[in-house]
């Protein structure tokens, strides 16, 4: 038998930083949503006690490297399973890009396994597991519109913003988070206005969303890499109404209302680089 599961891209709204902990992660206050660009997540059953992965990406480890190999293996030892599963990814998430698609994998493939073997795990359980592999897993297991705290695993469902396009523009560089979180000095850091982006949620008010979308590691990714910021002017130049980078960078994430609008900003953009994506937010509650 074998099974799809869509692992669809995040985009922070908001990403605050609010102390280095004693285990060397640091305590954030961010706020996550999912669009519909997606990887298809691929999973066959196997007889045997392997787990093969595949992706159609030469960024991407086709061995026990990959994120979505981990999840598999954490999966069949927390149950005690003897199968073997063939994964195999169609990357269209850009990889190392801010939009976290190891973790939507590694989620992709926690879902999957637990209905392919009808493990009966919870969305819950499945996060708590996830928390193993990485921060960001556990908000992917859930896929919605979530604040995230502590290392940024726990997680408390928020309502999804209001209806609106998203203009995705990558630079052709990619940025481990591992490189910019070292470079955090907490004493000179600027909050983002996390409480106002909720606020803008529950309110599905567009106008306050745009108005309050932060990052505080857009500084340090800035720095670093100097074309990053550029893009983000050049994005609110070219009309969109509110603009922010995602997770670690480099990819910035554009609002705009009407599809006619997007439209617009992506042909401007596309001069300026080389990976432009027009996406809609996932859930609609
Ligand atoms: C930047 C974000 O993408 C925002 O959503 C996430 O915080 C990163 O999540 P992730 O890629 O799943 O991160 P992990 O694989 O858990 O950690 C990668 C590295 O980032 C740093 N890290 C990550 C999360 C966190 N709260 N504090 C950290 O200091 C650590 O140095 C860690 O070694
Ligand atoms: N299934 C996977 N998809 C993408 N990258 C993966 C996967 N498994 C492992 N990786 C490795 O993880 C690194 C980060 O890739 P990803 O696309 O998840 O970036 P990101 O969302 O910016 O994550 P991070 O915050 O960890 O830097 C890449 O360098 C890649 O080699």
């Amino acid at each position: 038998m074998v099974f799809f599961e869509r692992a669809p891209a995040k985009i922070n709204l908001s990403l605050d930083v609010l102390g280095k902990r004693d285990d060397g992660f640091h305590e954030v206050k961010m706020v996550m949503t999912s669009v519909d660009l997606a990887d298809r997540v691929e999973l066959g059953e196997l007889h045997r006690d392997v787990i093969e992965v595949s992706a159609d990406s030469q960024y991407v480890p086709d061995d026990e490297r990959n994120l979505a190999y981990k999840a598999a293996a954490a999966f069949k030892h927390k149950y005690q399973l003897k199968q073997g599963v063939r994964i195999n990814i169609k990357k269209n998430i850009p990889v190392a890009a801010g939009l976290g698609g190891g973790s939507s994998d590694a989620a992709a493939v926690l879902r999957g396994l637990n209905q392919m073997w009808s493990i009966g795990a919870t969305s819950s359980q499945l996060a708590e597991l996830g928390a193993t592999l990485g921060s960001d897993v556990p908000f992917c297991v859930y896929g919605t519109t979530a604040l995230g705290t502590g290392r940024g695993e726990e997680i408390r469902i928020l309502p999804s913003p209001p209806v609106c396009y998203v203009v995705l523009a990558k630079p052709d560089i990619g940025i481990s988070t591992r490189h910019v979180f070292p470079k955090v000095d907490v004493n000179e850091l600027e909050h983002p206005e996390t409480e106002m982006v909720i606020r803008s949620l529950e309110e599905k008010n567009f106008k306050k969303l745009c108005g309050s979308v932060g990052n505080t590691l857009e500084r340090i990714t800035f720095s670093m890499h100097p074309e990053v910021r550029r893009l983000k002017e050049k994005m609110l130049t070219s009309g969109v109404s509110g603009a922010v980078m995602s997770g670690s960078g480099p990819t910035v994430a554009g609002f705009v209302k009407h599809f006619s609008k997007a439209k617009r900003v992506y042909n401007g953009l596309r001069g300026f680089c080389d990976e432009v994506y027009v996406v809609r937010l996932l859930d609609r509650r």
